[in-house]
């Protein structure tokens, strides 16, 4: 007898629904989200590339690869499941614990804390904080009314500039294909914090544990080049994220930008990843 045929789901639904993710095992959901970031790192390359015949190709392969997997609809959901199982919860909790114990919870007769987190899956991260933090979230593609759709590196500058008391960077850095874009995304962060504003940077730890470009050494070395001074860290070893807060400092007049606009190998081995992050002239 021949099999039954197992009805298809479509897999490329856009379905935004934030209180929906699907049931996945975190070791698919880690599967699934790290094709994503190696297809868009692909498809930033290529798209940056010159338009040949085999360029376009790969890039059509590419694309289809990312549509059947469900696009940026899918990967956000993957890391929504991602956040809350995988992690114990979403990174917010490490950047709110810091700020409460900095004493920010309990200021008198202060304004509230004005929060741009980009890279938003939940609206209301901040919520239990409201009294406090007054929380903007944006995301490239919302899944909520109340998330902005926005992309960060489009956001006017002026409109920005000195604005925000803390920016949240919470796993974004890592998705944004081009090594020059995730180092204008910190510089950008820093011209949109105020005067000691404070920016929250989260990472896999990979990115730079294992990294042959990327060192905790050299990432501080490029805050401080951009103007961050450090304020907590926080990851361990065998863990899965690394936390950063830095608080925004005046950047030296004679920063160098030199020693980031190119990779250079940190450490070597096979088994090392390629992540960088790499600076231009502002
Ligand atoms: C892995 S999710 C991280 C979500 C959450 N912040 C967390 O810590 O789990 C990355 C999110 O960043 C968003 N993103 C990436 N680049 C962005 C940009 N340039 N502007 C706004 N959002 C961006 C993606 O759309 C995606 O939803």
């Amino acid at each position: 007898m021949p099999k039954a045929r197992k009805k298809k789901v479509p897999i490329t639904s856009d379905g935004r629904d934030i209180a929906s993710p699907a049931s996945s095992n975190p070791h698919t959901t880690r599967t699934v989200i790290r094709r994503f970031h190696v297809l868009l790192k692909r498809q930033g390359q290529l798209e940056n590339n010159p338009a040949t015949t085999s360029n376009a190709a790969e890039l059509k392969k590419i694309n289809e690869e990312i549509a059947i997997m469900g696009g940026l609809a899918a990967y956000q959901r993957m890391s929504s499941v991602g956040q809350g199982t995988d992690r114990g919860g979403g990174s917010e909790r490490v950047l709110i614990n810091w700020l409460v114990n900095m004493g920010f919870s309990t200021r008198d007769n202060m304004s509230k804390l004005g929060l741009l987190e980009v890279g938003a899956l939940k609206p209301d991260n901040y919520a239990s904080c409201s009294s406090w933090i007054d929380a903007t979230p944006i995301d490239l593609r919302s899944r909520h009314p109340a998330i902005r759709e926005q992309d960060f590196l489009l956001m006017e500058v002026n409109e920005n500039r000195g604005k925000w008391d803390i920016l949240s960077l919470s796993l974004v850095i890592n998705f944004v294909p081009e090594p020059r874009d995730r180092g204008r995304m910190l510089c950008l962060a820093h011209t949109f914090l105020r005067e000691s504003g404070l920016l929250f940077l989260v990472l896999p730890l990979p990115c730079v544990e294992n990294s042959r470009y990327l060192t905790f050494e050299h990432l501080s070395s490029l805050m401080t080049t951009i103007g961050f001074c450090e304020v907590e860290k926080k990851w361990k070893q065998g863990g899965k994220m690394a936390y950063w807060l830095y608080r925004k400092v005046e950047r030296d007049t004679c920063s160098d930008f030199s020693p980031f606009r190119k990779r250079s190998a940190c450490r070597q081995g096979s088994s090392r990843n390629n992540f960088v992050i790499l600076l231009q002239d502002l």
